[in-house]
């Protein structure tokens, strides 16, 4: 199976989780985590599932799957622990054309959740497609070790050089040019060693004046 890599924005879009177990705790989290809207259906709730509805924080209809529950979804997943509910829920997703995730079956669904973690707005991810969950969240852990927090710091600055150079010069081949050298420049490493002016004389010299971090809005005082 040949997957097709996308980043979706769920913000204030309806996701419907069949099943309430181990597997729908983690998807519901993600989700919200992403800004979401999540309805879970299922008689029996994970205790994270349940202390999220007692907030208020989720929909959840207590009770098993059933006709009508994906109609306003705009993605789901179906993750009980009975192959044919989650069988009945591939069939619904594809007659309405929802966008689903059968965790148990993902032959069945047309997308899948990979291995992540981030870093600020950098997100690894990791997919086998289904192959082997335990080997993507293996690669995750490595890659982890080596992207530290410093990757949020350097995102943040080459995001904001990025947004001002792109309003204040169009010419495109010279913000290429900027943009490529400032993002292998071990900004990374810089941050971790707290060599700022460095960085700070990185960017005047590549980007042009006024590209402090300071006027970036990125560190708004020296840490020394
Ligand atoms: C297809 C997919 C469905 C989907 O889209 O979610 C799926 C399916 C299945 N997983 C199974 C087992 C395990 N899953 C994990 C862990 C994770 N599984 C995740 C994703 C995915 N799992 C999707 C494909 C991802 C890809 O490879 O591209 C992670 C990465 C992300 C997440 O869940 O959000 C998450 C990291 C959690 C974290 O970071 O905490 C572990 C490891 C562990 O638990 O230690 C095991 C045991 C070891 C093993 O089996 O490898 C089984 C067999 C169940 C059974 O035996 O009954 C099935 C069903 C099947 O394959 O038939
Ligand atoms: N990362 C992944 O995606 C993984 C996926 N799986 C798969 O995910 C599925 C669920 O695993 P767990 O969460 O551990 O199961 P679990 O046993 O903890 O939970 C099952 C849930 O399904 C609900 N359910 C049962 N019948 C239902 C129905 N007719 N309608 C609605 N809800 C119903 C139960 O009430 C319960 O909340 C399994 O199919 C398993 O193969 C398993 C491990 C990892």
């Amino acid at each position: 199976m040949v997957q097709f890599p996308v980043n979706l924005n769920l913000r204030e879009r309806n996701a419907v989780i069949v099943g309430g177990g181990s597997v729908a705790a983690r998807k519901c989290l993600l989700l919200m985590e992403a800004g979401a809207r999540v309805t879970v259906i299922a008689p029996r709730l994970d205790p994270r599932l349940e202390e999220l509805r007692r907030e208020g924080r989720i929909i959840c209809h207590a009770r098993q799957y059933g006709e009508g529950d994906l109609a306003d979804a705009f993605l789901a997943f179906a993750a009980t622990d009975n192959p044919a509910v989650n069988l009945h829920v591939a069939r619904d997703a594809a007659t309405l054309g929802i966008l689903v995730d059968i965790t148990g079956a993902p032959e069945h669904g047309n997308f899948t959740t990979p291995a992540h973690f981030r870093r600020g707005d950098l997100l690894v991810a990791v997919s086998t497609g289904g192959k082997s969950p335990a080997l993507a969240q293996g690669i995750c852990n490595d890659l982890a070790q080596r992207f530290g927090p410093e990757y949020a710091e350097t995102v943040a600055i080459l995001g904001a050089v990025r947004e001002k150079l792109l309003t204040v010069r169009s010419n495109r081949t010279y913000n290429k040019t900027v943009l490529r050298t400032l993002a292998n420049a071990d900004l990374p490493g810089l941050i971790r060693r707290g060599e700022y002016e460095t960085i700070d004389r990185l960017l005047v010299t590549h980007a042009g004046p006024g590209f402090t971090l300071a006027s970036l809005g990125t560190r708004t005082e020296d840490p020394a």
